[in-house]
């Protein structure tokens, strides 16, 4: 019997919007990262900082605000993620964001966190995530590892190509079943032709398989 899920997996659109991380150690560089991939604009409180989170100010990537947190702190921010070593001061954060009704990420309290974040794996448009519900985010980070073995780095390609494909259907009125799509994409053929430059026959033979009775 499967359990239900403690958590909805969503992909939330962060470009420009406002970012809070307090604190600025190696979790929160890890964090600070991917939200910087996501195009948000990211502010940093912390009294300390480890050099790549410095580097990333010096270079203006991210506003640093080099003291210890405040009440008062999370105003205007649209996510923020509590990432200092100090529990008390995770707590008066998270409380301080449930107040506020914000998402909030304790990197070491999920239980009182309203979302977590997966391990994740790009290929240009395509994202996988992989989340344990945070039973053990080490599994997490393997199972992505075994994944990105599978998936290369030419479905980024094979994504625009199907993309390119679906879009003419659309522009031309044509609606493709679920089933047909599922029957046409055979991802050995297509990932096979990208690896080799034949994108464009890869891309005609898809489009040939959905429109053929
Ligand atoms: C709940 C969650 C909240 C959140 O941070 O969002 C959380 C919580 C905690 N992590 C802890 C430890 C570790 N975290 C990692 C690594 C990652 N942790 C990430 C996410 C999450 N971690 C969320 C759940 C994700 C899920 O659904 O499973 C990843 C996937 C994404 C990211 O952080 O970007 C990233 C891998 C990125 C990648 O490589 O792909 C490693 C391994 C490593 O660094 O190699 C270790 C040590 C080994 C171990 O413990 O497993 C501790 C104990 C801290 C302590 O001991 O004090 C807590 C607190 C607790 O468990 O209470
Ligand atoms: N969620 C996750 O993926 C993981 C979570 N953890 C948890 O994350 C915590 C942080 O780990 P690290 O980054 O390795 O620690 P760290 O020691 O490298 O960094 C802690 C940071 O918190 C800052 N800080 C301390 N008090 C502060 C305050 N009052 N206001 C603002 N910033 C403050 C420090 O200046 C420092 O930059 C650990 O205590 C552990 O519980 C650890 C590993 C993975």
């Amino acid at each position: 019997m499967s359990e239900a899920p403690k958590y909805y997996p969503t992909f939330i659109s962060l470009t420009g919007r406002d970012c809070l991380v307090i604190g600025g150690g190696t979790v929160a560089q890890r964090k600070i990262e991917t939200l910087l991939e996501c195009q948000a604009r990211v502010r940093v409180i912390s009294p300390q900082v480890v050099s790549r989170v410095a580097e990333l100010a010096a270079a203006g990537s991210i506003e640093l605000v080099d003291r210890g947190y405040a009440e008062g702190d999370l105003d205007g921010a649209f996510l923020v993620v509590s990432a200092t070593n100090d529990a008390a001061v995770n707590q008066q954060v998270s409380l301080e964001a449930a107040r506020r009704g914000q998402l909030i990420n304790m990197v070491d309290d999920p239980d009182h966190s309203n979302f977590i974040v997966p391990a994740t794996l790009n290929r240009g448009d395509i994202t996988i995530a992989v989340s344990t519900a945070g039973t053990s985010p080490a599994l997490a980070r393997r199972i992505k590892h075994d994944i990105e073995e599978s998936i290369g780095a030419e479905y980024a390609d094979v994504a625009k190509l199907v993309g390119g494909v679906r879009r003419n259907l659309l522009d031309r009125g044509i609606s493709i079943s679920p089933e047909k799509w599922q029957a046409a994409l055979d991802l050995e053929e297509l990932t096979g032709l990208v690896r080799n430059g034949r994108g464009q026959q890869a891309a005609e033979i898809l489009l040939t398989k959905l429109v053929e009775d």
